[in-house]
């Protein structure tokens, strides 16, 4: 379980995260959620261990990681960029780091990795030669090798289209299941975020202005910023879709439904 107990954070005497307590159990996925600066990326980098807050504590499994630097925590990233090798095939960028650390997984579990992320066709391609969603995987599997004690996403999906965007959601899902991985996700997508997560995290002006399950989100949301910023653009995203498709009355009877 990962816990961040009365976590505060400033930047130039400005309050970004004022007083932070969250609990996040094992093989959770977790989607943080909020408008633009209001603290995705710091919360993320603070787990992450490459920004320190200014006080509270961080919590893995019951022992205090606060001063634990990065490489010692054992979590890990995937960038937005993927910043994979491009001079390396597909192969080596997975197997990247296990040169140093061999044991750290098996043949056998390199190759059910590639099974699981559909790869096998590419592990001798170029990263140039590869689509963004494949790129994506690479930079999962790449990652999922040096088996993390916490995966972290950030904007995992925003640069992929519709199609190749619920391939990589299932195979997230499928990796957080089947590893019992408890995965981060900073998304600016409410309809990603609710679809993806066990649990989604909606910052708001400094403090968590809801954290819940997508369920609990939808049916009970915790104030008028949960309606307007997350439950409004849902709505709009439905509304536009029946009217596309020439369900006029449904499109004006469930928008009546959820404002
Ligand atoms: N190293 C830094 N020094 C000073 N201010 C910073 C630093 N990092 C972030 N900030 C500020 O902290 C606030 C939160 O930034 P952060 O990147 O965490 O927001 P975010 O929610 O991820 O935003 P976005 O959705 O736009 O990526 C912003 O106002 C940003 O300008």
């Amino acid at each position: 379980m990962l816990e961040l107990v009365n976590i505060k954070k400033s930047y130039d005497g400005v309050t970004i995260l004022k007083d932070m307590n969250l609990s996040i159990e094992k093989g959770e996925i977790v989607s943080i959620l909020g408008p633009s600066g209001c603290g995705k990326t710091t919360l993320l980098n603070m787990i992450l261990g490459i920004t320190d807050p200014d006080s509270g504590k961080l919590l893995f499994n019951g022992e205090d990681i606060t001063k634990v630097p990065m490489e010692k925590r054992g979590f890990n990233i995937v960038f937005q960029d993927y910043a994979l090798f491009p001079n390396l095939n597909v192969y080596s960028n997975i197997t990247y780091g296990l040169r140093n650390k061999p044991d750290i997984s098996t043949r056998q579990e390199v190759e059910e990795l590639i099974d699981l992320l559909g790869l096998r066709e590419h592990l001798t391609k170029k990263i140039e030669q590869l689509s963004g969603g494949q790129k994506q995987r690479v930079a999962l599997a790449r990652t999922m090798v040096m088996k993390p004690k916490i995966l972290l996403l950030d904007e995992p999906l925003s640069a992929l289209d519709g199609v190749i965007k619920e391939s990589i959601k299932d195979r997230i899902k499928k990796i957080a299941r089947e590893y019992q991985l408890t995965t981060i996700i900073v998304t600016h997508d409410p309809e990603e975020a609710l679809t993806l997560s066990d649990k989604v995290l909606i910052l708001n002006k400094g403090g968590i202005a809801q954290f819940g399950t997508p369920d609990e989100i939808v049916h009970n949301p915790q104030g008028d910023f949960i309606r307007q910023f997350i439950l409004n653009q849902l709505e709009i995203k439905r509304r536009n879709i029946y009217s596309l498709f020439g369900y006029q009355e449904m499109a004006a009877s469930q928008a009546s439904i959820a404002c």
